[in-house]
Order: C-alpha cells, then structure tokens, then sequence
C-alpha cells in the first residue's frame, strides 16, 4: 500500500517558492494498477518523483506499507529505489552498453548476487519483456517499443515492489503503446506488482489501470475506479478528458435532443448485463417505444461496459424504468 497524507510541494526558483502540489492525499492498493492523469502543467511528474523521493516533498507524509519515506537517509533511500522501480517517457537507458548491460547495471550496483547469478537473472528478465534475442544490440538499434522493453526489464530487476511509470508509452505510437501496456498488464498480473502510472491519455487509463485520479492545478480533482470515472465523470477537468477521448460533444448532443418527444434516460451497462437483450423484452412488457439517440459500447480494462441515451414513450414508461434498474442498469433522467 502506498499512502499520501496530505502531500505538498513547492520548487523554490530565484529565492522564491513556486507551488506544484497541494494537500494531496491518495491511498494505492498493493496490486493495483493505478493511474494519475493531468494536462501539462498540473503536477503529475511531481508527485510520481515524490513516491521513490526522486523529489523531496515540502509537507505531508508518504509511506510504503506503512513505514514512512518521507525521512529517509541516503543508505534508506538505496532500499527505497530498489524496491520502487521506475520506467520513463525517454527511456533513459545507457547508450554505450548493451540491452543485457544495461538490464545488468541495478544488480550490479545493488551488489548482492555473482556474476552467474547477474547473467541468470538477466536471461530471465529478457525472456519476460521478450527481448532474449536482442541482448548484444545496443539501444540505437531498437525500435522504441523495445527500448521501453529493456526500461521495464531494467527497473524489475531488483524485484521491486511498485513500478512507477512515467509517461512510459507518451513517445510510442498507438500500435507500440498497446503492446507495452499489455506487457504491464501481464506483469502486474503475474508478479503481483503495484503499478503506478502517469500519463495525459484516457486511453492509457482505460486499458490498464484499476483506479484514477484526476490532477488539475496541484490537486487531486476526482479519485476513483475508472468504470465509475470514465461512465459518470463530475468534475469538468474529468469530463474534458472523457468526452475527448470518446469523441463526444455534449452540448451537441442535448441540441438534438429538442426535437425529440418522450422521456429521456441515460442507460448505463456494467459487466455481463451490457450484453443481455434486455432493451427488446421490456419494451414490449411495458408497451414502449424507444429511440436511440447516443450510445457507446467498449471495454474498460476487463469489464464491458456500455452506455445508451434513449428517448422513451408508450404506455408504461416508469414501469421499463423500473425493469432497468431491477436489473442493475444505472438510470439517468436527463428530461
Ligand atoms: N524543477 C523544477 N523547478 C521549478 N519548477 C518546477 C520544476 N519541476 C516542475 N516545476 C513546476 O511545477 C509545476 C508542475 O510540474 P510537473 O512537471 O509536475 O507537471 P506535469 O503535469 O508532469 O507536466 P508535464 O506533463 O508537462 O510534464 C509546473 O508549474 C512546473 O513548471
């Protein structure tokens, strides 16, 4: 568990302190894929640093599974990094030395294992990122696909606890980006590892991360599963963020609506009932008519979800609405 209570930090530039977080608090479950999104500017690389102490916050506390960071000692701070691994927007790998070298380095550094034991564990890293075939290649000659490969082998190979992620697919293209938060994915399956990432992409969020938090200005605006987040966004920064990587346009849409007659609702699908057929049954139980004015299917991380605006009439409007919610579809009444 990763813990910020009540977390400040203020760069101080020309004798003067310029704020970049305020009184931010989040609590991040051991195993969990956690996502932090914000424009440029809002503070996300700030608090990430601030996790492994790359930056020293200027209040608050921060623990990892409860012991508190936030005092530690340069000797305190080498186990710190070893157990909070972190991968970068640049890669930030060693040009000079090969992709085994380079996977090789943080043990070496780290000093605990023999030379055999170092190369044992090199294969095996390689083999996990699917890199064991360019191990003598230099970074110059990978994609950049590969070299976020070898940042993530690299910073999993003192086995960490937490991976931070650092605009880790910002420099990839969409095709790339898939395939390495995939590959995150199945290591935070696999070796149950707690993933934090930032990034400034929805898309990032919905593929692989369990909850959100939304960073605007210094401050953490809305927190919470991205299910919930991404079908029912409060906070106008949040809703920027969803209605663009939806491609919605709201006011276009409740424009359209003006002319249309009947009652109507927002119908919101979770998990297995996104695929049930329950639209046809109730409107001919209940005697309704329906129309379908928006709709969005997809899934978020693992779990199907859909949501439709429909303008209903008939004769027993309340009583469909009432089918819906008994088969626990969220209802909203937009008019
Ligand atoms: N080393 C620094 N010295 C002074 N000010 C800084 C420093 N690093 C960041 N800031 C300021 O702190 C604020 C937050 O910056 P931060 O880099 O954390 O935001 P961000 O959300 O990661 O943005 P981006 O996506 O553009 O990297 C900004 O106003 C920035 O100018």
């Amino acid at each position: 568990m990763i813990k910020l209570e009540n977390v400040s930090k203020a760069y101080r530039v020309d004798g003067q302190d310029i704020p970049a977080l305020a009184g931010v608090s989040l609590s991040i479950t051991a195993g969990s894929v956690f996502g932090i999104i914000g424009h440029s500017g809002a503070g996300k690389s700030t608090l990430i640093r601030l996790i492994n102490l790359l930056e020293r916050p200027t209040g608050g506390r921060i623990l990892l599974d409860g012991d508190d960071v936030t005092g530690l000692t340069a000797s305190g701070l080498r186990g710190l990094r070893q157990q909070v691994g972190m991968i970068f927007q640049h890669f930030n790998l060693l040009g000079s030395k090969t992709v085994a070298e380079n996977v090789a380095f943080p043990l070496k550094i780290a000093g605990v294992l023999n030379k055999a034991q170092i190369a044992q564990r090199v294969s095996e890293l390689l083999a996990l990122v699917g890199l064991s075939d360019h191990r003598d290649k230099y970074p110059a000659q990978l994609s950049g696909g590969q070299k976020q490969r070898v940042g993530i082998a690299r910073a999993l190979a003192n086995r960490p606890k937490v991976l931070l992620c650092d605009e880790a697919t910002s420099a990839l293209d969409p095709q790339t980006t898939q395939s390495v938060l995939q590959l995150l994915l199945d290591i935070n399956k696999q070796l149950g590892l707690t993933i934090v990432l930032i990034t400034h992409e929805m898309d990032v969020i919905r593929s692989i991360c369990d909850r959100v938090a939304v960073i605007d200005g210094g401050s953490i605006v809305e927190e919470g599963p991205v299910t919930q987040v991404f079908l029912h966004p409060k906070h106008p920064t949040t809703r920027r963020f969803v209605f663009e990587a939806e491609h919605i346009d709201e006011n276009t849409q409740y424009d359209d609506y003006q002319h249309v007659e009947g009652k109507i609702v927002r119908l919101t699908f979770i998990g297995e009932s996104t695929y049930q057929p329950i639209l046809g049954s109730v409107a001919r139980d209940c005697a309704v008519d329906f129309s379908i004015l928006a709709g969005r299917i997809e899934r978020i991380k693992d779990t199907p979800c859909g949501q439709l605006t429909l303008a209903l009439s008939g004769r027993d409007v309340d009583a469909a609405l009432a089918r819906f919610a008994a088969t626990g579809i969220d209802i909203e009444v937009l008019r």
